[in-house]
């Protein structure tokens, strides 16, 4: 449905986009991933035409973006000014208006859960209800390719988990999503092929389940760092985690093995947790870095 061939975009001597290629398939939610400054804004922009590439080339069904893609896309934008004024009723029938067709006013509020909110002004929406009122209004034209730009940052977890509803939904109507994020979760949980970018450029490409079959053939130990002991440091690699409080992490792929030497070291299992690789954990593999986010 889009193609994007070998994107170069500089601004002055920063090389934001430096050579990125890819396609995304109809019907699929792409997620392009990174860290703060990796170039995902830089790329989606130049993607929804809205930003001319250094050099390179989009392709959205095989053609140059012209009218057809202007038509058949919606786009959320990162910050979107809107009308303070303007209730949420009214400033959904003011952007349906600038289109010749779309989708229903009634379809647009249920799919956006928007139902308590049409009186509200959007000045006195929270975080979570503001980014319902942006979809729906990147949804008014009923496009065929929805952009999302770090659509849930800044929400709280149970804003985002009902904003990852939305987006299911959307999928479900077989639209085309194309979403940036910094949260591997989301992208793990929402997308059917993924970019990881830094740096302007791509770092690794497939779907979350691929990738992380790809890279690894082991599992994460978690134990409370009080549990553990000196002898068992010193028979098994293991890194130590600032969390709430301080955790033991050991990578193996023979976990029976693992269990039996921590036992044999009197370690207590009682805090044990046993967790399966993450995307956040490929994304630092590959990099040696946390995820800046
Ligand atoms: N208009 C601009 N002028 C100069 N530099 C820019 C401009 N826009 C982006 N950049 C730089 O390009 C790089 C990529 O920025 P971009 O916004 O695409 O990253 P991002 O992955 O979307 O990050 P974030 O998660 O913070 O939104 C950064 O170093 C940024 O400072």
């Amino acid at each position: 449905m889009l193609q994007v061939k070998d994107l170069h975009k500089h601004y002055a001597d920063v090389k934001a986009v430096n050579g990125v290629s890819f396609s995304v398939t109809e019907g699929e939610c792409f997620g392009l991933l990174g860290p703060n400054g990796a170039g995902k804004t830089t790329t989606i922009e130049v993607m929804e035409g809205i930003s001319k590439p250094t050099s390179g080339e989009i392709l959205y069904r095989g053609e140059p973006q012209g009218s057809r893609f202007r038509e058949q896309a919606g786009i959320q934008f990162q910050s979107t000014a809107l009308q303070d004024f303007l209730t949420v009723a009214e400033q959904l029938k003011l952007f349906a208006s600038f289109y010749p067709k779309g989708l229903s006013f009634d379809e647009l509020v249920e799919v956006c859960a928007l139902e308590k909110y049409l009186n509200r002004d959007a000045s006195k929406l929270s975080g979570g209800q503001r980014q319902r009122l942006l979809l729906a209004i990147a949804l008014v034209n009923d496009p065929d390719i929805v952009f999302l730009d770090e659509p849930t940052t800044g929400l709280d977890p149970q804003a985002r988990l009902n904003f990852w509803d939305l987006v299911n939904k959307i999928k479900s109507r077989n639209k085309t999503v194309l979403l940036t994020t910094h949260y591997m979760e989301e992208a793990y949980n929402l997308c059917d092929e993924i970019v990881i970018m830094d740096h302007g450029k791509i770092i690794a490409q497939g779907s979350p389940d691929e990738l992380l079959e790809e890279h690894f053939q082991d599992v994460i130990i978690e134990l409370p760092m009080s549990d553990f002991n000196e002898k068992a440091a010193a028979t098994m690699p293991y890194r130590i985690l600032e969390k709430v409080q301080p955790t033991v992490e050991i990578v193996t792929s023979d976990v029976n093995a693992t269990l039996a030497e921590l036992l044999s070291a009197n370690v207590s299992l009682s805090g044990l947790q046993v967790r399966a690789r993450t995307l956040e954990d490929l994304f630092i593999e590959l990099t040696g870095k946390e995820l800046r986010a």
